[in-house]
Formats: structure tokens, C-alpha cells, sequence
């Protein structure tokens, strides 16, 4: 499972978080604006749509910087075909992006909450694990951000 995820920073250096809904998977925990690509999508293209899905801004796929990933493997699940319990759950990859340029308003579409964060903040946040390394690669890549490299 592909996912792409985006750190949208504001001027300021805050960046922005959304509380994932009460009965979704890590429900009620803070993550980065972003979901899985579809079928046929780049990363970039996944993460405009989302972006405008969830939040109501446009960004540009250019004005996307790659910050780095983390991978996992969800857990085990039952195997629907009968064939025991899968020995190991299905990979997962997140893919994070760093955006400092977008047009409109940010609101609330999807997410039960919306928030903006210092990034020394983040790693306080209740994230779902992959999010602690990411939030981590984004701090280390933040000055590079504000100065336009
Ligand atoms: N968007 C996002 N997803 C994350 C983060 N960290 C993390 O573990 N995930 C996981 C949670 C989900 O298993 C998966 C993203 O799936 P999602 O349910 O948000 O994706 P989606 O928007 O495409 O949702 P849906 O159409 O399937 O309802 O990635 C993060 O920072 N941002």
C-alpha cells in the first residue's frame, strides 16, 4: 500500500496536522494531510488530490518537495481465502512531501480536526508510528524549506 502524505508549511514555520475520525484505522490521532494513490496516479498527482479532497487547497505538484519515507507492514490479518492466518501483514509505504505554496483557505473536509504546529511540537503529537520518522526527516529538512533550496 502506497500512501502519500504532505507537510504543508506556513510561512511562519507552523505546520499543518489533521486529526484522523474517531472510527477510522489509528482513529483520533494526528497525521500529515495526504491517503493512498490510486490507480493509475503518480505520488504528486495523489497528493493535489488529496490536498484539495481534505482540505479544500491547490497546490502545485511542483511546489511538492520530496522529504523522505518509512515503510511497515500492517498488521497480520486473517486470509479471507481460507488458507490460514497471512504469516506477515501487507507492506506499507508513506511516502512525505513538504509544500510551503498553496491557494485557499485550509479547512476541515475529511479529518475531524485540523491544526497547525510548531515542528519541534510534532513529535509530542499522538501519530500513528510511521509519523515519529517522518516528523523527524521534515524537522531535518525544514531550514533547507524556509531558504528555497
Ligand atoms: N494520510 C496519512 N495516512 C497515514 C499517515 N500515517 C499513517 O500511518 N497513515 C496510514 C493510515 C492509513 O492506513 C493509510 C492512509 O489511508 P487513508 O485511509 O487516510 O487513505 P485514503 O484517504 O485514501 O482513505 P480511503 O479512501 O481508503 O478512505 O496510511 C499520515 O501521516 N498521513
Amino acid at each position: 500500500m502506497l500512501v502519500v502524505a504532505v507537510a504543508l508549511v506556513a510561512p511562519s514555520g507552523q505546520v499543518l496536522m489533521q486529526r484522523r475520525p474517531q472510527e477510522a484505522m489509528h482513529g483520533g490521532l494526528w497525521e500529515f494531510p495526504g491517503g493512498k494513490l490510486e490507480a493509475g496516479e503518480t505520488p504528486r498527482e495523489a497528493a493535489v488530490r488529496e490536498i484539495k479532497e481534505e482540505l479544500g487547497l491547490v497546490i502545485e505538484p511542483g511546489d511538492l518537495h520530496a522529504v523522505g519515507f518509512a515503510e511497515a507492514r500492517l498488521e497480520a490479518t486473517p486470509d479471507a481465502g481460507g488458507q490460514g492466518a497471512q504469516a506477515s501483514g501487507r507492506p506499507i509505504v508513506i511516502l512525505l512531501h513538504a509544500c510551503t505554496r498553496w491557494r485557499g483557505e485550509a479547512r476541515a473536509l475529511e479529518g475531524a480536526q485540523i491544526d497547525w504546529y510548531r515542528p519541534e511540537a510534532l513529535a509530542g503529537l499522538e501519530m500513528p508510528p510511521l509519523d515519529y520518522p517522518l516528523a523527524k526527516a521534515l524537522l531535518r529538512d525544514l531550514p533547507g524549506l524556509a531558504s528555497g533550496i
